[in-house]
């Protein structure tokens, strides 16, 4: 299946999250005329994509795929106003933190199928990840669709244990987070030696998206790429010192990832 020929996709919530796969659909070929976008305030460049690719906000030929991309809290209220207009035997996409494929379900006419799914903003440029699980009654078909649709944004995995979803969002969902703070304390850290400000966030900008470059080129795991930098007595062990030392950055990621984990599991509802 082409992303060509997915849809009509009808997106709920273009924010941060739905207008960075709106952007990928776009960039790959999925016709602005097979996509609706219903946000009630839609920001400057989702209202720019909107108007430059012909995308429309009510609803005329009736949604193959309904992707909900709104804040975890108002899920179940909006589920509400828009259950009416999803067709019979529509896929329903989820992409919110949290929700569960049954309290999704709890809103839509029994049989609706639905596929939870985990996403990230790199899939504005092609570069996200998103983990999928299905629902009962998903077809083959769907799937398909699923993963042509959500391919846009990069690479897809799916998963059969609905339970490690909450786990999955706090590594890939929020996982750009970490690395864009990574970049900005980096930077701090710079300055704080005394390189001047602009210097130190374009060295820490630059040293970070090209790491992450090479680690995406290279068949080397991190571990590997590591140890490529770091001279035995040198200034990089001196500093991994620090950062693999106790209570540096394994310790805290591992305290971020359960913390992460367990608001997917408050957000549930
Ligand atoms: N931002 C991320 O990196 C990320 C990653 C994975 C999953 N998610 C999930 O994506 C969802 C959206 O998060 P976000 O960060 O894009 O939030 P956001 O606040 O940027 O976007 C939410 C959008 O929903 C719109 N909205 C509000 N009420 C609406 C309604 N009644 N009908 C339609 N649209 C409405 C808002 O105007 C806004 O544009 C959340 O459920 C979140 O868990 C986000
Ligand atoms: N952004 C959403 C949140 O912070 C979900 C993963 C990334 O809740």
């Amino acid at each position: 299946m082409t992303l060509k020929t997915v849809g009509p996709v009808l997106l709920v919530g273009a924010g941060k999250m739905g207008g960075a796969m709106l952007s990928g659909w776009l960039d790959r070929g999925l016709p602005g005329e097979r996509i609706i976008v219903r946000d009630p305030a839609p920001g400057p460049e989702i209202a720019a994509l909107i108007a430059k690719h012909g995308i429309r906000t009510a609803i005329g030929e009736p949604p193959a795929i309904v992707v909900l991309a709104v804040k975890p809290q108002i899920m179940d209220v909006v589920l509400a106003g828009i259950a009416a207009d999803i067709p019979a035997g529509a896929l329903v996409v989820s992409v919110a933190a949290g929700k569960t494929l049954a309290g999704i379900a709890r809103h839509l006419t029994p049989g609706t199928p639905i596929v939870r799914t985990i996403p990230n903003t790199p899939a504005a440029i092609g570069r996200g990840i998103t983990v999928c699980v299905a629902g009962p009654g998903v077809s083959a078909r769907q799937r398909a669709e699923a993963t042509a649709l959500l391919e846009a944004g990069g690479e897809v995995a799916w998963i059969d244990d609905e339970g490690l979803m909450d786990a999955v969002t706090a590594v890939s969902g929020s996982g750009p987070a970490y690395v864009f703070l990574l970049a900005e304390c980096l930077a701090a850290a710079g300055a704080e030696q005394g390189i001047p400000p602009d210097l130190a966030a374009r060295l820490a900008r630059v040293t970070v998206s090209g790491a992450g470059e090479l680690l995406h080129r290279s068949d080397l795991d991190p571990a590997t790429l590591r140890h490529n930098v770091t001279s035995p007595g040198g200034t990089t062990a001196a500093a991994l010192d620090i950062l693999m030392g106790e209570g540096g950055l394994g310790r805290l990621m591992r305290e971020a990832v359960a913390a992460a984990t367990r608001r997917g599991r408050e957000l549930a509802g």
